[in-house]
């Protein structure tokens, strides 16, 4: 038995959330996975009901489970509140170590969406790995009445660990890493450029440049294909990212895996739980699909992250699609369709071990 545990959260997060379940739920049938699902209220919907966004039962019960898939959090409605939605995030990565976040940007077949030309958008393949636990998102924050600040700290060994995930990925894919900072400004820049440096001597195999996050901003619209991995800190890799998505066409199509040292990994798309379409069943469930996916290959179900992928794209592909992407598909037709192509692969397969069984009973 698998246990995942699933989060919600506000706005758009539960809808999105619930067509990844549900195509969660018929592949573990179909292929006798045995997830298991509890879902555990976080985000604003604690606040109002446990009067903290992270209750301890949460928490408890994310520790215990096998993976977690998470909506989103926030809304304008908590903003008062002493401990917003986002501090239960930061605080739930910060728990469960997660000091990674993968975030996989990839072109459809042509770019078709994308408000880049095609010629610029169509191959782009880019993985965000973003420092998930550290930099500014966990300085202090002073608010005061004429005066704020917001304090930025790395040490070595959190750009250690990370970058050591970028350079593996790496390897895997097109041997290119990009280091993003502002080194010409923030000394914990000059930190992350010098170490990433020393790294870098244990992956001859992996190219490594250097780029200035100003820079790299308008490089990833310009010439994205230029892009293998890129490696930076806490919040400009959360900036990047969402500038990256435009690349696809929406930020609804992206998703994200967060990861530490063992324990369960945090699974979630990169958009945040947009409350003015919240509740509409219009919001695109790809990138929680997508999310799904990479808890699939994560927990090494064998082919499950692919066949789920595939039925996803073969879903855009086909024309079906949300009003971010120009179509006038339903949240939740939009997943009842990739449930159905999952459906007809299972039909497919299972006629072809019918097939196979019959051949070999045949032939001795
Ligand atoms: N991981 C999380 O839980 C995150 C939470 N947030 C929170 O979400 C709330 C809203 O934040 P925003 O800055 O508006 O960012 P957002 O990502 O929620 O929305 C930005 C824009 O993208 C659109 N959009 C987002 N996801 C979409 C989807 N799946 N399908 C179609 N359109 C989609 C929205 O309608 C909006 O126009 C805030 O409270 C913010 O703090 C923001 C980012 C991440
Ligand atoms: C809401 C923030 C805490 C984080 C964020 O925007 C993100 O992780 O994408
Ligand atoms: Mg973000």
């Amino acid at each position: 038995m698998i246990h995942i545990a699933v989060l919600p959260g506000d706005g758009i997060g539960p809808e999105v959330t619930r067509e990844a379940v549900a195509c969660l739920d018929l592949l573990s049938a179909e292929r006798g996975l045995g997830l298991r699902f509890t879902e555990h209220d976080f985000g604003g919907v604690a606040i109002d009901r446990h009067g903290e966004p992270l209750p301890p039962s949460t928490l408890a019960a994310c520790k215990k489970a096998d993976a977690i898939l998470l909506g989103a959090v926030g809304g304008d409605r908590w903003n008062g509140c002493a401990e917003r939605p986002e501090a239960g995030l930061l605080k739930i990565r910060q728990e469960l170590g997660l000091y990674a976040n993968l975030r996989p940007v990839e072109v459809l077949q042509g770019g078709q969406w994308s408000p880049l030309r095609s010629e610029v958008a169509s191959g782009s393949d880019i993985l965000v790995v973003r420092e998930l636990t550290g930099g500014i998102y966990y300085g202090e924050h002073r608010l005061g009445e004429d005066q704020a600040s917001d304090l930025c700290t790395y040490t070595r060994e959190q750009i250690e660990r990370v970058a050591h995930v970028a350079f593996r990925a790496a390897r895997s894919r097109k041997g290119k890493v990009t280091q993003v900072d502002k080194a010409n400004v923030l000394a914990t820049s000059r930190l992350w450029r010098s170490t990433v440096d020393e790294i870098a001597k244990a992956y001859p195999d992996v190219a490594l440049d250097h780029l200035y996050v100003d820079a790299c901003a308008m490089a990833v619209i310009t010439e994205p294909r230029r892009f293998d991995v890129i490696l930076t800190e806490n919040l400009f890799g959360d900036i990047l990212s969402d500038l990256l998505s435009v690349i696809g066409g929406s930020i609804g199509l992206l998703g994200s895996a967060s990861l530490g040292s063992g324990g369960p990994g945090l699974f979630e798309p990169i958009h945040g739980s947009a409350p003015q379409i919240g509740g509409l069943d219009i919001a695109n469930p790809s990138g929680a699909i997508a999310s799904a996916a990479m808890m699939l290959d994560e927990l090494s179900l064998g082919d499950a992250g692919a066949v789920l992928r595939e039925a996803l794209e073969a879903t855009l592909l086909s024309g079906c699609r949300t009003p971010d992407l120009g179509g006038d598909a339903s949240t939740s037709g939009f997943g009842a369709a990739v449930r159905d192509r999952l459906e007809v692969r299972s039909r497919r397969d299972s006629g072809l071990r019918h097939l196979f069984m019959t051949n070999r009973g045949c032939c001795g």
